[in-house]
């Protein structure tokens, strides 16, 4: 629940790819890890209760015995750990990593079914698979190999002091220093502590198998750990910036924006950086890749103040100095090449990345919503998805939206024969797989105006649809909405909104009211 909540971490860590399978470390290897530590930790207390029981009755038989014990224990300790495990612990760790990789490319398969049967590309996926599962196979004839390694000095090791204590005491017997029963006395305490003292030799399968998922869970929660800590220096420099223009920090990282700006400050925040609304052609080669963070401001418009945006990997500068402003009730169409980074702009002003430099002013979170090219379909019912991401168990949902909302908003969006089709709002099904791309983009449309932000960011949001329908949904938004941002590719786009910004080509774009439009 932490990685998906806190500061959005699942998706930075997505973002990144240095962590591999979160999910196969959240789900299986914390459910063994605790199930494993439980039980080192018993086995640890009753070997423990054995050392203090038994030691004292083979000290009082047989001294010597006890060094014997003390000194053979710690050499099959030293020789268990520096011969066996570093070796075993890797590739424990290797063999969680490649079972995951192997699940993960079996899921992708599943949800991608479509697609590689359009292509055919079954052959191709079959290959992936074998060798996920071949590079798996191979990790566990390894370990095999080395547990019969193992078990083969296991058992030397263990049977080798099996006749010790008899040899120690027979001489005695023979003496008649001590009785018969002293010798099966003397053998019991012996091994009972040998067990106990050689735990690390006896349970090493056990406890590489703890330490490889330690070691999995430490590198999990020291990303997380590096995730927060990048947003306390994101924090630490928005405090700084924000202390310079007067702002009051108050960052949970969370629905809350980065700034909350006292209402005196929305308007004197931006005052030293004029914007001049006129068409702009800007084309910049950066000197250098800015390593900082975007400031963020509350405000009721959109302005963005010499907005420089890295990619995810920070390497490339995608554009500098980008500068615009919108005031509520207008609303810009954003159009340019793929891969010039238009996405990448409505994830920052999202707040869902923040490396680069400038200032972007936006509404609150709360105030807005953001609809992807490829709508998200949550596992549940038809009411669920119209109503996330709220809950539609949340007595506030049902408050907020009766059913009668709900038929209205897919009659909007020309999907009113949806519920009878696949069984009312309550129907459960696999929504991405069942509803064509067209009607899941339409469905977002109508959770969009279900939920009737004051601002709505849309990233290719009807690149599925035909030209009619995309016109009357577009038609609908500037009617219900107050102000809107689109990504687009058609210039049938333009009139539904007031203002375009295009980039064109490396780091350059260009600023203007629809009616100075012209496309290149
Ligand atoms: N995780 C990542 N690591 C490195 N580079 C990335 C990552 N994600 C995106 N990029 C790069 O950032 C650039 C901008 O991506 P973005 O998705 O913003 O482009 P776009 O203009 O929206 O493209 P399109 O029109 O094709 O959707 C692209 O060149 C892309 O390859």
């Amino acid at each position: 629940m932490v990685v998906l909540q806190a500061n959005r971490a699942y998706f930075d860590l997505k973002m990144d790819g240095k962590l591999d399978n979160p999910d196969q470390r959240i789900c299986e290897d914390v459910s063994s890890f605790v199930r494993n530590t439980l039980d080192i930790i018993i086995l640890i207390s009753s070997q423990f209760l054995n050392i203090i029981g038994f030691t004292g009755v083979l000290w009082s038989i047989a001294p010597e015995l006890v060094y014997i014990l003390i000194g053979y224990s710690v050499l099959g300790t030293v020789v268990t750990v520096k011969g066996f495990g570093s070796r075993l612990m890797r590739l424990k760790f290797q063999a969680l990593q490649r079972e995951a990789d192997f699940r993960y490319s079996l899921v992708r398969v599943r949800d991608n079914v479509e697609s590689i049967a359009f292509y055919g590309g079954e052959n191709h996926e079959a290959a992936t698979i074998k060798k996920f599962l071949a590079s798996m196979v191979a990790n566990f004839r390894e370990i095999i190999l080395w547990n019969r390694h193992f078990s083969l000095f296991n058992n030397v090791y263990e049977y080798a002091m099996i006749i010790v204590p008899s040899i120690v005491i027979a001489p005695r017997y023979f003496s008649g220093e001590v009785q018969f029963g002293v010798i099966s006395q003397t053998g019991f305490a012996f091994h009972r502590i040998l067990n106990a003292l050689s735990i690390i030799v006896f349970k090493f399968d056990s406890l590489s198998g703890l330490a490889a998922q330690t070691e999995r869970l430490e590198s999990l929660l020291s990303a997380l750990d590096d995730h927060s800590g990048d947003v306390r220096l994101m924090k630490r420099h928005l405090g700084k910036t924000s202390s310079a223009i007067g702002l009051n920090i108050d960052n949970d990282g969370d629905d809350t924006p980065l700034l909350n700006m006292r209402p005196e400050h929305i308007s004197s925040g931006l005052s030293s950086h004029t914007m001049k609304r006129e068409t702009n052609v800007v084309n910049i080669v950066p000197e250098a890749v800015p390593s900082g963070y975007i400031s963020r401001e509350v405000g009721p418009g959109l302005v963005l103040k010499d907005v420089s945006i890295l990619t995810p990997n920070l390497k490339t500068v995608l554009f500098t100095d980008l500068n615009f402003q919108l005031a509520p009730g207008e609303s810009l169409l954003v159009m340019g090449p793929s891969g010039c980074g238009k996405s990448s702009l409505l994830r920052a002003i999202a707040g869902l990345w923040s490396r680069g430099s400038g200032i972007l002013q936006s509404p609150l979170r709360s105030e807005t919503f953001f609809l992807p090219q490829k709508p998200y379909m949550p596992l549940g019912t038809l009411r669920d998805q119209l109503l996330f991401p709220v809950l539609s168990s949340n007595s506030n949902a049902s408050s907020m939206h009766s059913d009668g909302d709900l038929y209205e908003a897919l009659e909007e969006v020309k999907l009113q024969e949806l519920p009878a089709r696949v069984g009312g709002l309550g129907a459960v099904k696999d929504w991405s797989d069942t509803l064509s791309a067209g009607e899941q983009q339409r469905l977002a449309f109508a959770r969009l105006f279900l939920h009737s932000p004051k601002v709505a960011f849309l990233d290719e949001a009807s690149s599925a649809l035909d030209a009619n329908n995309e016109t009357r949904l577009y038609e609908l938004l500037s009617k219900k909405l107050e102000a809107y941002v689109s990504v687009g590719h058609r210039t049938s786009l333009v009139k539904f909104h007031t203002f375009v910004l295009e980039f064109r080509d490396y780091h350059s774009w260009k600023f203007c009211h629809r009616n100075e439009f012209v496309s290149i």
